[in-house]
């Protein structure tokens, strides 16, 4: 059955929400066959398949590209794909042309914006537009040049309450749903208990409603570094190489073809 905002919503104490993210049409399917219940196209593509160094070289026309061959796998999962570094800042045009492209040209279902309450306004627009949106608080890798390091957040008082008003400013603008990225736990469990839309963790304890992981690292695909709240379920990329090593023998010993 195909997953929905509205039916992620109901999701919401009955049980946890799976999210993944998938770049290509290949790995959507995977995902949603395994019963996945979001794919995001994440900006995180930047850093996993294309080798830049983080997430704000990827573009627009980048995640249009990637969502549309994620859509061609047509999955039952929830379609969902980050708006790019500073697509959200200008105004409020400029926004809703990228939110247009992401859903009526590549495919996507909803957009995922990083921005805390100081989104709120855009976020409320974009909702009255039609655009569902997972609103992304806590760690934003967008801000990585401004911050200098990737950095867990929430870990005091003052960082707790601030992400909480996020938090209730995002739900009250209309967001589906939250993400939350690399904060104390307890801040996690505090907030998925404080609004009525799903909190999706990442880096952010066992007790939000649902998880997303980069699936290079829940594969053991990942080129370079791989964050540790990221637990690896499969060693694909120990598979891959003995599969190109097969090949390779078999076609200088010329037992391929036969
Ligand atoms: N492969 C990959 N996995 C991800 O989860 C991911 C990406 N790439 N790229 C986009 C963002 C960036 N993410 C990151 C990147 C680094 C840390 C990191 O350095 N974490 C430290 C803890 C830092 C702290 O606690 O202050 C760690 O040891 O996990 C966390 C999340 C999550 N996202
Ligand atoms: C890490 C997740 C939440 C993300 O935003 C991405 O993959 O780009
Ligand atoms: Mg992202």
């Amino acid at each position: 059955m195909k997953t929905t905002v509205h039916t992620l919503r109901k999701l919401k104490g009955q049980r946890p929400i799976v999210a993944v993210t998938a770049y290509d049409a290949i790995i959507a399917r995977f995902a949603s066959d395994a019963g996945v219940d979001i794919v995001l196209v994440g900006d995180s593509v930047g850093n996993v398949l294309l080798g830049f160094d983080t997430t704000v070289p990827v573009t627009l026309d980048m995640i249009c590209h990637h969502t549309a061959a994620v859509a061609r796998a047509k999955p039952n999962a929830l379609i969902a794909a980050d708006v790019p570094f500073g697509e959200a800042h200008y105004d409020f045009e400029k926004v809703l042309r990228a939110c247009q492209r992401l859903l009526q040209e590549a495919g996507a279902e909803a957009v995922k914006i990083e921005g805390g309450a100081s989104m709120a306004p855009t976020i409320a627009r974009l909702v009255e537009a039609g655009v569902p949106v997972w609103a992304h608080i806590g760690l934003q890798p967008q801000q990585i040049h401004a911050l200098g390091r990737y950095k867990k957040f929430g870990t005091n008082s003052a960082e707790a309450d601030s992400l909480l008003a996020d938090a209730v400013a995002l739900e009250k603008a209309g967001a589906f749903a939250l993400l939350i990225e690399l904060t104390d736990a307890a801040v996690a469990q505090k907030i998925s208990a404080a609004v009525k839309i799903p909190v999706i963790g990442i880096g952010a304890g066992p007790n939000c409603d649902g998880q997303i992981l980069v699936y290079t690292d829940l594969l053991g695909l990942t080129p370079g570094y791989v964050p540790a709240f990221a637990k690896q379920f499969a060693d694909a990329g120990a598979q891959m190489k003995a599969g190109f090593t097969a090949y390779t023998e078999a076609v200088r010993a010329r037992k391929f073809p036969e």
